[in-house]
């Protein structure tokens, strides 16, 4: 310190400030100080306050309280202190402030025990030379003092003063040159050094104190020997007056500003100016912390705000090591720092961090672990498949071939050495991509596709998951929306993968024949594509994600009821695998086997606790469902099982559950006799006729096609909304039947003939179809419509145990039709009917029908060649047939075939010969 030391030397209770605190004489300075550290410092200042020194120096300083302390400033061995009296000392709730009037320094001579031994110094003597430096100084402080206030009184119209505002340092200065006490003391400096002459000692320590220089400096100038402070001074004056006229000029932010345009071009300007303010109001907000303006609060919620983030930036520190898209990791890098510098509190921050959650909650691979496969043990897929599914052998068949298929691919990926890129990424192994088939499984509902799904997951260990898509009228919704939308989401694809937290689960795309209305259809029908194409799918886009996902691991299985509702692109690109409805038989199985058990344990009931004979569950299904699946039958057998639940809890309680017991759990059955096919009293049953649909859900059922003649001209109207291939066929039975008449093909008498085209000729008819709720059409009610027209004609009955199916055309011949499966078992469970008219070249469809059904799956391989070669002799000759295949029919569904080849078969099969056409119909063709 002072070359001229005082002599006078005192030992004074220690107060070490705070890191930011250098006290400089002359100065009142206000300190907030712990409640206990005050309590302790008051104790120590207590017991050293009778001293002689103290006494002494209280005279000396002329102060009359005796509580005085050696203030050092916070850093390590400083040689200086500054010593004051304690002026103020004021209890708060958690705090007491304490006032310190800084008197003079003191050079520290030794430290020891919270006591230090210094040399005061008692002149402060300074002259200056030169005041240029100090008058730059006041200029440019008012000169700031005004353009900062311009630009927060003019509004907009100050640009570039609002610009100097963001600078975090200038509203700092401001804030602290501006406070009332600073002020006054600057003017008052002002005029002090006006006089240019004297001793400055004092002054300058003010100045120092009142000026927010920064700390290092001011600790510098309090330390420095009393010849070298002017030095000291003039090179923080000269510091301070830079800032000012650098850093603080409003002409030089203003290019800076306009730099922002050039560098980044007119479009991304506004960007790079919103990031330009945010960071400088970060940097305010470290600043304004930083001097301990901000209140602890905000500095609480600041640091939360980063601790949130801590997340994401270690995601981002580790995303090199995720399977994510070279572009993906761009971006997801680039919104993170965006992120980063919004205001948590705007919206776009939300959207913004919602986006980046989901990207984080992805299950992406990592680059570094190797995908393995376990091989997986076919016997015991099939034993799984048989435990959970009764039947269904072909498909079981069908399926296996796919996982044996899958197993394959799986080996070869594993073996297959990693390509390397480039040798910059050659630590990044390439996993060549695994391009499985797509399944699809259609049939009616209730079948088991969903159930036959999760047992191929169960069978691959993979996780499940099932994503809904009929109905999807939008492209977005498999797709995703652009982030752009208030309320986006990811597509349904890269959700399930965020669920199941897999990136290679087992997803079924449930119903992708009902996807979309027809106008929407195709829109959606193209994001399917996408996704199923194992050519695309490697570089999935997601509208919301904005980047290539790879769905190559994905196993899709697909769902539909009706074939033949997918367009052609997309039935092409899966492997159809058909599953039939079950015949009465079958769910009496199913449900002794599957439905009763598991019902069972779901109403909590011990096992076996409820048994229902083979009647009753027969009666279930016909009397109260007649599906072709057995979903409704589970319902029920439910119903049982709880109503079951309610008595163990009652009291008497037997186990089995008989015929006559079902009402009391299921009330009145559906169905309670057919009546439907029964005569009315009305009229004759001319013209009426049993004919076989196959409906949109892939179930095939019974279709009562009615005709009723009323005098006229030929006229036909046609009701219960029928299609237009329908109605085609109603013109065709029209045509057909009043060439036979008119061409006298019915053998008969003349006179019969005569009287039969005469009633032909005074007719008019109606054709109506029931259950007009269901709209209906297709080509397979040909025969049906013509033999009512003839059976009307004729005035002779059709017999109602008899149901028919079959395209017919101009010339008479029978064309084979589709759904033969569903239509023979739609027969079977409308019951009365045990006749079946097909079209003789569906005679293979009942072939692999049959074959279908057998478990033992090489024989039935072998058994369908020999049949099918068989069949080729046969079909020519177009006899009527009756072989094994058949005679399963009638074994399974209580069903004769007969087969027909044209419509005088049909006359000859339906009565028996009673009716025969003479001629080849074939003639007709001219
Ligand atoms: N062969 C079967 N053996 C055992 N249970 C079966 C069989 N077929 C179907 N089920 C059971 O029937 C219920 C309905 O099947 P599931 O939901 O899979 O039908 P679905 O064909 O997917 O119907 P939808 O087309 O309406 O979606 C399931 O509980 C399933 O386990």
């Amino acid at each position: 310190m002072s070359s001229k030391s005082s002599g006078l030397q005192f030992q004074l209770p220690l107060y070490q400030l705070q890191h930011n605190l250098v006290f400089l004489p002359g100065i009142t300075y206000r300190v907030l100080v712990d409640k206990q550290l005050a309590s302790e410092l008051a104790k120590r200042w207590l017991a050293e306050s009778n001293t002689d020194a103290i006494s002494a120096l209280s005279a000396q300083f002329n102060v009359a309280t005796r509580r005085i302390v050696a203030c050092m400033p916070g850093v390590d061995k400083a040689e200086t202190c500054t010593v004051c009296v304690v002026t103020g000392f004021y209890q708060m709730t958690e705090s007491t402030l304490i006032s310190f009037k800084a008197l003079t320094r003191g050079r520290v001579v030794q430290v020891e025990n919270q006591k230090v031994h210094v040399d005061l110094e008692l002149t402060n003597h300074q002259e200056i030379a030169d005041m240029s430096q100090f008058e730059r100084l006041f200029t440019n402080v008012d000169g700031f003092l005004a353009e900062y206030k311009n630009g927060a009184s003019d509004g907009d119209s100050n640009a570039k003063s609002i610009l100097l505002r963001l600078l975090p340092l200038a509203t700092l200065l401001y804030n602290q040159l501006s406070a009332s006490d600073v002020s006054s003391g600057l003017a008052n400096l002002k005029k002090v050094y006006a006089r240019k002459t004297g001793n400055f000692g004092h002054y300058n320590d003010v100045l120092v104190a009142l000026f927010p220089f920064p700390v290092s400096l001011k600790l510098e100038y309090l330390q420095s020997v009393q010849e070298d402070r002017v030095g000291v001074l003039l090179k923080a004056l000269d510091f301070a007056n830079r800032v000012f006229e650098e850093q603080l000029n409003v002409d030089y932010l203003n290019e800076i500003w306009s730099d922002l345009d050039l560098k980044n071009g007119k479009s991304h300007g506004n960007l790079a100016r919103s990031q330009f303010i945010s960071s400088h109001l970060k940097n305010l907000r470290a600043l304004v912390e930083q001097i301990g303006l901000a209140k602890p609060s905000a500095r609480r919620a600041q640091d939360e705000e980063d601790d949130d983030l801590k997340p994401f930036q270690q995601f981002i520190e580790s995303i090199d090591h995720f399977a994510i898209n070279d572009d993906g990791k761009r971006l997801i890098t680039k919104d993170f720092q965006r992120l980063k510098q919004m205001q948590s509190s705007s919206s776009e921050y939300q959207v913004l961090r919602t986006y980046l959650e989901v990207v984080m909650d992805m299950p992406w691979q990592r680059d570094d672990t190797e995908i393995s496969f376990q091989d997986m043990d076919l016997s015991k897929a099939k034993q799984q498949l048989d435990a959970d599914h009764y039947g269904m052998e072909s498909a079981k068949e069908r399926i296996l071939e796919y996982l044996a298929v899958l197993n394959l691919h799986n080996r070869n990926v594993s073996k297959a050495e990693p390509e390397f890129i480039s040798d910059d990424v050659a630590t990044k192994p390439v996993q060549p991509s695994l391009k499985a088939p797509i399944l699809l499984l259609t049939g009616p509902p209730g079948v088991g596709k969903t159930s036959l799904a999760k047992s191929i997951a169960g069978t691959l260990g993979r996780k499940f998951q099932r994503i809904s898509v009929g109905g999807l009228n939008n492209y977005a919704d498999l797709k995703g929306h652009r982030r752009t939308y208030v309320g986006a989401i990811p597509g349904l694809v890269i959700q399930a993968l965020r669920r199941s937290q897999s990136m290679n689960p087992v997803i079924l795309l449930d119903e992708v024949d009902k996807l979309g209305s027809n106008s929407r259809k195709s829109d959606s029908e193209s994001a399917l594509l996408e996704i199923l194409d194992p050519e695309q799918n490697t570089s999935f886009q997601d509208h919301y994600l904005g980047f290539p996902v790879d769905l190559s691991q994905v196993l899709f299985v697909c769902t539909a009821n009706d074939l033949w509702e997918l367009s052609d692109p997309l039935r092409d690109r899966m492997e159809v695998i058909e599953l039939a409805g079950y015949t009465y038989r079958e769910k009496v199985e199913i449900c002794k086997k599957y439905i009763i058990p598991r019902q069972i344990e779901r109403a909590g009931l011990p096992n076996d606790s409820v048994r229902l004979d083979d009647a009753a569950i027969l009666k279930i299904a016909t009397g109260y469902t007649r599906e072709a699946g057995i979903r409704n039958l589970e319902r029920l057998i439910g119903a049982i099982c709880r109503g079951k639940a309610i008595e163990s809890q009652l009291g008497e309680y037997s186990h089995t559950v008989a015929v006559h017991d079902l009402a009391k759990y299921l009330g009145v059955p559906t169905h309670l006799r057919n009546t439907s096919l029964e005569e009315t009293k009305l009229q004759n049953e001319y013209g009426v006729v049993n004919g076989l649909s196959y409906n949109t859900d892939g179930s095939g059922s019974l279709l009562r096609f009615e005709m009723v003649g009323l005098p006229g001209s030929q006229n036909m109207n046609c009701t219960g909304r029928l299609g237009s291939v329908l109605l085609e066929s109603s013109q065709i039975a029209n045509t057909l039947v009043g060439y036979m008449l008119h061409n006298n093909l019915i053998v008969g008498t003349q006179d019969y003939r005569d009287e039969l085209l005469k009633r032909y000729e005074n007719l008019s008819v109606h054709l109506h179809v029931p259950e007009g709720a269901i709209s209906k059409d297709g080509p397979s009610a040909g025969i049906t419509m013509t033999l009512c027209l003839l059976s009307l004609v004729l005035q002779r009955k059709v017999p109602d145990n008899l149901a028919m199916t079959g395209e017919i055309t101009l010339t008479g011949k029978v064309l084979p039709i589709g759904g033969v499966r569903e239509k023979l078992l739609g027969a079977h469970l409308a019951g009365k009917v045990d006749r079946v008219l097909l079209p003789r070249q569906n005679r293979k469809d009942v072939i692999e029908d049959y074959i279908y059904n057998m478990k033992d799956r090489t024989f039935a391989k072998e058994l369908m060649a020999k049949l099918l070669e068989q069949e080729e002799q046969l079909l020519p000759a177009g006899d009527a047939v009756f072989g094994e295949p058949e005679k399963w029919v009638q074994d399974s569904l209580g069903l004769e075939i007969v087969y027909v080849g044209d419509f005088s078969d049909v006359l000859a099969r339906v009565w028996s010969g009673d009716v025969a056409v003479s001629g080849a119909v074939r003639e007709a063709r001219m």
